[in-house]
């Protein structure tokens, strides 16, 4: 049977990348608006209603516009927005971070879709803060390269339109990203984490990493014991993958182009410091792999269907 799926903001920079994903499959329908019509909101409403499932790829307020426009229950909504993540009657959609969460997602009407960032960061830390490795009380750090399609069109604008752009660029400087709450709700930890992003003159990728002075904490894991808990975690996932931590480089571009997801820990097993590292594309698992794979949990369907791994 084939589920019909509208995606609200399909030629945006996630919309496209989720339309790509799902062109060519026997098991979907992509219900689409032309140009003249994709942001009137008669039409949008009679598409969101007509749909079996709706991607949200828009930004916030869009976003919460378009969910105030479905009056059926039958619609399932994925919102690849931040307008959702820490709310009320919505489903985090991050299927590998708890037990459970897979389950959840299936049933659920309303499904938030992972920020990029927050994707990097909760899947090293959240099951090392379950299994007590890490202090729910700990000041968390988390640094962060991030590519320009992160910045969607506007920011593609900005990099490809001709004048020089920085090699590097530091930002929210002022530890006040949007990224914050959702980081803070779903590792379940006590404080928002020090973030500090920097997007860099690459079109696709991120490298988020999480350092560790785990000779500090209470229970003093390992290296080894740290790997050993992310491994067990995801023991089940095709899509969250530990890699060794014992190399002499990791890069942005390992993960880009792929809806992959690459957990390592780094470090320095004899002075009991730690640097967790994610390699991951802002537009796959950061973005378009992930709501895929939720719309694939949602319909009953195989959760890698369509993604790159
Ligand atoms: N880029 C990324 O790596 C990631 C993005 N996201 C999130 O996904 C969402 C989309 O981001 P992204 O694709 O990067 O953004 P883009 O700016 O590239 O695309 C947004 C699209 O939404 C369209 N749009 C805006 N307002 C409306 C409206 N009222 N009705 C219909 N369409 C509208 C825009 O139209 P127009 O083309 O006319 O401007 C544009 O095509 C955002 O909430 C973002 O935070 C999430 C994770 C990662
Ligand atoms: C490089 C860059 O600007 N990145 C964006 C985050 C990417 C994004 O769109 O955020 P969501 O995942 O929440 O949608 C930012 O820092 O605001």
């Amino acid at each position: 049977m084939s589920n019909t799926v509208f995606i609200d903001g399909a030629v945006g920079t996630t919309g496209l990348e989720i339309r790509d994903r799902l062109a060519g499959r026997s098991d979907i329908t992509l219900i689409t608006l032309d140009e003249s019509r994709r942001k009137d909101a008669q039409a949008r409403a009679e598409a969101l209603n007509s749909a079996d499932f709706v991607i949200l790829c828009l930004p916030d307020d869009a976003a919460r516009e378009a969910v105030a426009l479905i009056d059926n229950s039958h619609t399932r909504v994925i919102d690849a927005s931040t307008a959702h993540r820490t709310a009320d009657g919505w489903t985090y959609g991050f299927p590998e971070l708890d037990p459970g969460a897979s389950e959840a997602i299936a049933a659920a009407a309303r499904v938030s879709n992972p920020g990029c960032y927050p994707t990097g960061f909760l899947a090293l830390v959240r099951p090392l803060v379950r299994a007590g490795l890490i202090p729910i009380d700990w000041p968390l750090t988390v640094n962060a390269l991030s590519g320009y399609s992160g910045g969607g069109k506007a920011m593609i604008a900005e990099y490809e339109g001709g004048t020089p752009a920085p090699a590097a660029r530091a930002y929210a400087l002022g530890l006040a990203h949007k990224h914050l709450g959702e980081m803070q709700k779903h590792a379940r930890i006590e404080h928002v984490p020090i973030f500090m992003p920097t997007v860099v003159n690459t079109y696709r990728g991120m490298l988020v990493e999480v350092p560790l002075p785990l000779y500090a904490f209470p229970r003093r894991p390992t290296l080894a014991a740290c790997e050993a808990a992310l491994r067990d975690a995801y023991r089940d996932s095709k899509i969250v993958r530990i890699a060794d931590g014992d190399v002499a480089t990791v890069h942005i571009e390992d993960d880009a182009g792929t809806d992959r997801l690459t957990l390592r820990v780094c470090g320095n097993a004899e002075s009991g410091q730690a640097r967790l590292i994610a390699t991951l594309d802002n537009l796959g698992k950061g973005a378009a792999g992930a709501a895929v794979q939720n719309l694939n949990i949602m319909a009953g369907l195989d959760p890698a269907a369509g993604l790159t791994l």
